[in-house]
């Protein structure tokens, strides 16, 4: 079996891989482009990345043999993770080896900014000895904002604090006891934190949210005099929106270790900005990163070719084809509850409590189901790597545990599947499902503890109100009145003239100005569409 290992791994790593009799092992001296790679990849089982080489569609597309992308180092947006997918490639990653070292760069940014390291190491080199212009500020007692507390942002937060630090948190799908427990204070708008921080670091992954998160505008809410770093993602900052905020003094300075293009062009702006800290993408490079991340690579490849183990995939759901069968409609309604429970309940929350009822409790595997469930629940994180095999570590990862029963108690219905949601002890919301008539008709049958019935597909409309007499004809006029067609309506009332839940199935989606129109009304509240 041949394996080419495109960037260069650890040595460790190539013997581990060299040592088993049934590897061919073939290692690319320098990196190789797309058109390079393709007669190369034509007959190889595995490919070793790190972030340099681009495994595109083509390159997944030529190599007609592959069977497994391993990728030493946790970001994965080098390798076309769909269509690895769809060809039935496998993409595994080394979470959590290169953590430290990033972190601990991400502390010499910190300082290198702060004492202008670089540019006087440039001046004595240039024979000048220049004390007045390098004089810096101290890291106590300054605040450091973390966008994203994950492995890496955890990491720093604890060193940042030894150092004297105020350091305060933006990551609003962690539960907010893993952050209190690192001494961090986690705000709840991102605002909050460009307000105050005097430095600001960035360890998210480039998602649909955070993608250009870093612009003019976000730029212009931070603290004039501001200080950047970046050690994630080059996507992340919109790099024209840098420059101008770095001439205008809004932003002071800036350390990079990740550029939209990498490499960066020889002749792109920031090489020559005096107020820049740059690296050529060094968070992951040190021995020992390199040394744990190379390993684990080939002992994940390894297990994966030689017994189908299956470890820190990215990718690929694993279901035989019966229990496929017989899971299957419960992955679509698990899925939907996560959805639809994803977009009513708070950022921060701390566990999901899953109920098998009724048939449900007989499903040979209830996993696939409560990883549908979470899918769906985190679909608001707007993260497009999370999947199937996944999605439980990143639910760990972001301080979620998922409890699941299997319940014995009486049900209303044949199939039950319930949902609750809990920041601490308290549930903030939950939903129920079933199927009516056929496996392929899966409702929504409860909500907030209340009888709804919810198709699981469109736009929906949810609203409480006061049950007064021409409330609904009030409600279909005001859509009506916006081209805005009810599909189906449903309405449940605690007690006649008390308050009612309203939820109606809409054929198209009505505009912001529509819900608040609705929400003027004395007698209506807490409006929200939700999309399934
Ligand atoms: N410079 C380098 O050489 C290296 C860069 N990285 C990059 O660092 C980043 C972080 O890596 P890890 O800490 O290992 O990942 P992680 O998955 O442990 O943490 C990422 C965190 O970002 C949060 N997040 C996601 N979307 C967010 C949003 N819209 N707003 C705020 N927070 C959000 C997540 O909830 C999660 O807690 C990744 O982009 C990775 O590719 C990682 C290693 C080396
Ligand atoms: O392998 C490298 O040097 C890059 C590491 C990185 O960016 C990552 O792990 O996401």
């Amino acid at each position: 079996m041949k394996i080419l290992v495109c960037d260069p791994i650890a040595p460790k790593g190539i013997e581990l891989l060299k040592a088993r009799p049934e590897f061919q092992v073939e290692v690319l001296s320098r990196r190789h482009s797309e058109e390079e790679l393709l007669p190369l990849v034509s007959d190889a089982v595995a490919l070793v990345v790190r972030s340099e080489t681009r495994v595109t569609r083509r390159v997944i597309e030529a190599a007609r043999s592959l069977r497994v992308v391993g990728r030493a180092g946790v970001g994965v947006d080098n390798v076309d993770v769909e269509a690895a997918t769809q060809h039935g490639v496998v993409v595994m990653n080394t979470p959590g080896g290169n953590t430290i070292s990033t972190a601990e760069l991400t502390m010499a940014m910190l300082l290198a900014l702060a004492r202008k390291l670089p540019q006087a190491h440039a001046s004595m080199v240039a024979g000048q000895w220049d004390r007045k212009q390098f004089s810096g500020i101290e890291l106590a007692g300054k605040k450091l904002g973390i966008l994203g507390l994950g492995r890496i942002g955890s990491e720093v937060a604890k060193r940042a604090l030894a150092f004297g630090m105020e350091v305060f948190g933006y990551d609003p799908f962690l539960a907010d006891a893993r952050v209190k427990s690192l001494g961090v204070r986690l705000v709840n708008e991102v605002d909050e934190l460009y307000r105050v921080a005097d430095f600001i670091t960035v360890h998210m992954p480039v998602t649909e949210l955070t993608r250009g998160m870093l612009n003019a505008s976000a730029f212009a809410r931070m603290k004039p005099g501001v200080r950047l770093i970046n050690c994630a993602r080059g996507e992340i900052i919109v790099e024209e929106d840098l420059l101008a905020a770095l001439e205008r003094g809004q932003v002071a300075g800036a350390a990079l270790d990740v550029y939209a293009t990498e490499p960066l062009p020889a002749d792109h702006p920031f090489r020559k900005h005096p107020a820049l800290i740059l690296t050529p993408h060094l968070g992951a490079s040190t021995k020992e990163a390199q040394e744990k991340c190379g390993v684990e690579v080939a002992e994940v490849i390894t297990s994966y070719l030689l017994t189908g183990e299956v470890r820190n995939a990215v990718n690929l759901p694993y279901l035989d084809a019966k229990t496929y069968e017989q899971v299957k409609p419960y992955l679509v309604l698990g899925e939907k509850l996560g959805r639809l429970l994803g977009q009513l309940a708070p950022e921060q929350v701390d566990r999901l409590y899953i109920t098998y009822g009724g048939r449900a409790r007989e499903l040979p595997n209830v996993d696939p189901v409560s990883r549908a469930v979470l899918m769906g629940f985190l679909s608001r994180t707007g993260m497009g790597t999370i999947n199937t095999v996944n999605v439980r570590s990143i639910a760990a990862t972001l301080g979620i545990t998922v409890e699941e029963k299997r319940s014995n108690e009486p049900v209303t219905y044949n199939e039950w599947l319930h949902v609750q949601v809990f920041q601490g002890d308290q549930k903030v919301i939950s939903a129920g499902g079933t199927f009516f008539g056929s496996p392929q008709n899966p409702r929504i049958v409860r909500l907030y503890s209340m009888p709804v019935e919810i198709p699981i597909s469109g736009h929906i409309l949810l609203l409480t109100n006061r049950d007064r007499p021409g409330m609904v004809g009030h409600i279909g006029t005001l859509l009506g009145r916006h081209g805005i067609n009810i599909a189906s309506m449903n309405l449940h009332r605690d007690e006649a003239g008390g308050r009612a839940l309203t939820v109606l199935h809409l054929d198209n989606a009505p505009d912001r100005s529509v819900l608040e129109e609705l929400e003027r009304d004395p007698d209506i509240d807490n409006v929200r569409l939700v999309y399934l």
